[in-house]
């Protein structure tokens, strides 16, 4: 069985990942996110995802012959890239900017064994359409706290569920990890998903 170290301190990706059969390691990267501005929302994804992976895969605590997974979500809005809101206020702002609307979830993804330094990257794009909520609703939604936690202030999973009419493309990369990309970033790499599982029963 291959380790696979988790540079992100998101609960949603650990609680992915173990629902998928794997146990990763925890390793919080600390990168600082603001350090790039400017970017395109799915290159600014990629390299704040590569900055965590090769942010960790520096550590002394990770176990030799590890493979480590930087993440990073922005929400796209009009060309622009989001991540947490600043504070309520910016997630009412966002919420009434985006209501009824279309957006494209980006979370990039970082590989990296660190047997060899061999480095696989990308970034999973799933479009995201918003009901229209009510002034109301978004209050009511903002109150709870859940958008100030997580990227384009919204969740697909927990109380933003019943805001997300649809989605194109694959839901975990909403949540945070798109599990078959990190599967094909593994192969790139020569590594197996299979091999990372820790537990021989589904469900
Ligand atoms: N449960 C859930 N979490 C979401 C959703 N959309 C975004 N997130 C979370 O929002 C956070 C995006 O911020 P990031 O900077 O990528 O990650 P982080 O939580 O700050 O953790 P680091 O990787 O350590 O930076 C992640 O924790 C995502 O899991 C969603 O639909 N559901």
């Amino acid at each position: 069985m291959t380790t696979l170290v988790l540079a992100s301190a998101s609960p949603a990706r650990l609680a992915t990942l173990r629902q998928a059969g794997v146990e990763p390691v925890v390793i919080v990267s600390g990168v600082d996110e603001s350090q790039l501005d400017g970017l395109p929302p799915a290159e600014l994804a990629l390299q704040l995802a590569e900055l965590k992976c090769a942010a960790v895969a520096q550590r002394d605590e990770v176990p030799a012959g590890a493979l480590v997974l930087g993440c990073d979500s922005v929400l796209e809005l009009d060309g622009e890239a989001y991540g947490k809101p600043d504070d309520a206020a910016d997630a009412v702002r966002r919420w009434r900017a985006m209501r009824g609307r279309t957006g494209v979830l980006h979370t990039g993804h970082c590989v990296r064994a660190t047997a060899g330094d061999r480095v696989a990257a990308a970034t999973a794009s799933t479009t995201v359409h918003f009901a229209d909520l009510s002034d109301e609703e978004i209050d009511a939604y903002v109150a709870t706290g859940e958008p100030l936690q997580v990227a384009g202030a919204f969740t697909v999973d927990g109380l933003g569920g019943a805001f997300v009419t649809g989605i194109e493309g694959d839901h975990h990369n909403v949540v945070g990890v798109s599990l078959p990309l990190v599967r094909e970033l593994l192969s790139e790499l020569g590594e197996s998903w299979t091999e990372l599982w820790t537990r021989n029963v589904a469900l």
